[in-house]
């Protein structure tokens, strides 16, 4: 009886001390996140956080545009809106835009990292890396694909002919309904594999194919709820199941890909002939071999090539299939390019990059696709480096910034009709005028690496498929303009049909 007793009272004090640990794991959690989520007193306002997600589930990723809409009307310019634990911070308007990523730049010039992130590139690679890693490879960067753009083979003639590769495998589809997407991503991401591998893959082969869907996927599980978790709790989310571990999955696949690539650059690799950026990097790592104090080392140059790759791959892709379905819902600027096309460049000719000056309405067009098409709605997002104050709020260092791209593209005092698309925004007595309030590519040190890689390809690209076809919807068919997702504003999935002109 006693006994009984005995093992009574014991598992009355165990629950008892497991109920107290937990109400203590509990009560610790709740401080931790106060105290983390503690903001100077000139802080920007927002809507109430709440603990652990801030302002996660306060966004609708189907209707990101129209929530900050209405938060920047009730908040102001400068918006706080915490993405998990981290502070962040969404700026609006053009003047906030350019003291950013302008004249205050220096304390803004760092990218966050997520934990997802970390994960796959360490600190490594170009789009997310800081300091004097990323300085070191910018530079390189940009002084490569200057120097591939001028060798033998110029990247204007590698688009020309990638662009026939695209048209005679549109032309195979005979007129018919087709969904352009992978052809589209396989003949832009040729461009930059050329520039990186050395090499272009045929639209047939099944691995490259594979690859492609890979990377689309990878841009889809990025905006996930389950990825966005991983990034509050890595250590909890590690271990459960979800789309984040698919993502991680597909990374490594394009990692595997990236290393094999390298490897094989690596067995006939001759330093006085680099054939590509990787050869290139190859011997910029026989310069420097000390990885303590060189950040030029192969874990970076796989990092660096994959950020080239998907950078190089999705954006451009996205704009020029949100190109083909602006053309194939309006009919009368589709017809106005191709007259321009007829007069400037004729039927048979290939068109170059110099026949742009003298085709603004195509131009035009093509930024209108920018600006509607407006793939990163809100930027790229900057930390801040040291303690500012901005227009008299106070942003603490390590806090994250967001541009308010969408609201600047569709901004009714800059735009005369900012929600539908008009080419005629970029256009002052028939002549092609530049704008202000137009940043696809961002601005400052950190602003688009391939912004002239990107404006040559969408120009050929789009020029000779518009010389070739007509792109039409399905008959009685209507497309859809709605974004398959708001971030990154990707178009949505659609038949088209090309008719080749007479
Ligand atoms: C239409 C096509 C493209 C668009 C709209 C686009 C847009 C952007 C934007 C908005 C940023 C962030 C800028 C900032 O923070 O201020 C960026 C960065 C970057 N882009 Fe692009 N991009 C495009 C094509 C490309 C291509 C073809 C490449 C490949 C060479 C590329 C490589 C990069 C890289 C490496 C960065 C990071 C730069 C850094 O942090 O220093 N992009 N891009």
């Amino acid at each position: 009886m006693l006994a009984g007793l005995g093992s009574l009272v014991a598992a009355f004090w165990a629950t008892l001390h497991l109920r107290t640990l937990l109400l203590g794991a509990v009560i610790f959690l709740f401080l931790a996140d106060f105290l983390k989520s503690r903001r100077p007193k000139h802080y920007p306002p927002g809507p109430r956080r709440l603990p652990f997600v801030g302002h996660l589930l306060h966004l609708d990723l189907k209707k990101v545009e129209l929530q900050l809409q209405q938060y920047v009307k009730k908040y102001g310019n400068l918006l706080s809106l915490d993405l998990g634990l981290i502070p962040s911070v969404v700026i609006t308007g053009l003047p906030l835009i350019k003291e950013v990523c302008g004249h205050m730049e220096q304390n803004f010039v760092n990218r966050p990292i997520s934990a997802h992130r970390e994960r796959t590139f360490h600190k490594y690679g170009l789009i997310m890396s800081n300091g004097q890693i990323w300085k070191e490879q910018r530079r390189f960067t940009l002084a490569t694909l200057r120097n591939f753009g001028l060798g033998k083979k110029s990247l204007e003639q590698r688009i020309q002919e990638e662009a026939q590769h695209l048209g005679e495998a549109i032309e195979n589809e005979k007129g018919q309904p087709f969904d352009p997407h992978f052809m589209v991503n396989n003949a832009v991401s040729n461009i930059i594999c050329s520039i990186t591998f050395g090499e272009r893959y045929d639209y047939q082969d099944d691995q490259f194919q594979e690859l492609l869907k890979t990377l689309d996927e990878i841009m889809c599980l990025e905006a996930s709820l389950h990825c966005q978790l991983y990034d509050i709790f890595p250590w909890i989310m590690k271990f459960l199941p979800g789309q984040h571990q698919t993502l991680f999955a597909n990374w490594e696949k394009l990692k595997l890909f990236v290393s094999r690539v390298i490897e094989k650059h690596k067995e006939d690799w001759n330093p006085a002939e680099p054939r590509d950026l990787i050869d290139a990097y190859l011997n910029e790592m026989a310069k420097h071999t000390d990885k303590n104090t060189s950040s030029f080392h192969e874990e970076n140059l796989i990092c660096c090539t994959l950020d080239l790759f998907t950078a190089g791959t999705e954006t451009t892709s996205m704009i020029l299939r949100w190109g083909l379905l602006f053309v194939s819902f309006y009919q009368e600027a589709q017809e106005k390019i191709q007259a321009e096309i007829d007069e400037v460049v004729g039927p048979w000719k290939q068109p170059t990059l110099k026949d742009r000056e003298s085709m603004p309405y195509t131009n035009a067009v093509i930024h209108e696709v920018l600006r509607m098409g407006n793939i990163f709605p809100l930027g790229a997002p900057r930390e801040v480096t040291v303690d500012t104050t901005l227009t008299g709020y106070q942003l603490p260092r390590g806090t994250v910034i967001f541009p308010n791209m969408i609201a600047l593209h569709r901004d009714p005092k800059e735009w005369a009709t900012p929600d539908t698309f008009t080419p005629e925004h970029f256009l002052e007595n028939g002549q092609f005028k530049k704008r202000e309030a137009f940043l696809p590519f961002g601005m400052g040190k950190r602003a688009c690496l391939g912004e002239q890689l990107a404006r040559s390809e969408l120009f050929i690209f789009f020029t000779s498929l518009l010389q070739k076809f007509t792109f039409k919807p399905p008959q009685n068919e209507k497309l859809s303009l709605k974004a398959r997702m708001s971030i990154p504003h990707s178009p949505p999935s659609y038949l088209i049909c090309a008719v080749l002109r007479a």
